[in-house]
């Protein structure tokens, strides 16, 4: 899918959230973040530190108490829930570490199913649906239910959904955490050789190991996002918030 001209995938200026209550709690601290087409960004905190709050936010599945939010050079805040959902679905995709399957389905249906609001021709997205299948590497399991699976086929399962409608930008939410040493190390190599091949990718994580695969790391410790200095590309530090 084409983006505004050049705009970054991604711009958080300012973004908080606080939920009320009595005290109101600060999940997110106010943060700039700017995400470029082709960037694979970790996002790594302890439990509590506000990385759903976060994921939640970029995935225009919640909205910042303040601060302005672009997606794909939208600013989100001035869209309806309707607008906001069609942008959900075209330009995010997500991965979530439970996968989220349908089980009743096969591979080549659960994939299908997140066409149906982009793609109109049902055989289209039938083609559409094994060809993203065989790039993640389960051409051979086009037919398979979910229970026939591994842990690790069906997180295959879950990128390929996530990436069929070319979003602009891949959201995974701790991918590995259902899976053991291994199978995480192969689906790590998937993020990674898609991320080459130019998918942009944010994983949220709190584990070291996952993240230290991103070429970006930021760090999330009480609702505060910190980036090392000489970790942030030069073409982002030059853009003023
Ligand atoms: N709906 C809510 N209302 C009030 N407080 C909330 C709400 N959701 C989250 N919080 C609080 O906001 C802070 C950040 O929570 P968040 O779920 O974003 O952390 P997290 O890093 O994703 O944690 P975990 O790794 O355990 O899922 C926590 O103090 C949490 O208790």
């Amino acid at each position: 899918m084409t983006t505004a001209a050049a705009a970054p995938v991604l711009e958080l200026c300012d973004v908080a959230r606080t939920y009320p209550g009595a005290p109101p709690v600060h999940a997110l601290r106010p943060v700039d973040l700017t995400v470029e087409a082709g960037d694979y960004l970790a996002v790594v905190g302890p439990s509590g530190s506000g990385k759903s709050t976060l994921l939640n936010l970029l995935g225009l599945l919640d909205r910042p108490t303040s601060g302005t939010f672009r997606l794909s050079g939208v600013d989100v805040a001035g869209l309806n829930e309707r607008d906001r959902a069609a942008l959900r679905g075209r330009r995010v995709g997500f991965v979530f570490q439970s996968f989220h399957l349908l089980p009743y389905r096969t591979a080549t249906e659960n994939v299908t199913l997140a066409q149906l609001y982009v793609t109109p021709r049902s055989r289209r997205r039938e083609l559409v649906a094994e060809q993203t299948l065989r790039r993640v590497g389960l051409g051979h399991r086009l037919q398979a239910l979910p229970s026939t699976m591994s842990g690790g086929e069906r997180q295959r399962v879950a990128i390929a959904r996530a990436l069929v409608n070319a979003p602009d930008i891949l959201l995974c939410d701790e991918p590995t955490g259902n899976l053991d040493s291994a199978t995480a190390q192969a689906v790590m190599d998937l993020l990674e050789e898609l991320n080459q091949a130019g998918v942009t990718i944010i994983v949220i994580t709190h584990d070291h190991a996952v993240a230290s695969r991103a070429r970006r790391r930021v760090t999330i410790l009480d609702g505060h996002l910190s980036e090392p200095a000489g970790n942030v590309p030069d073409s982002i530090r030059e853009q003023a918030c």
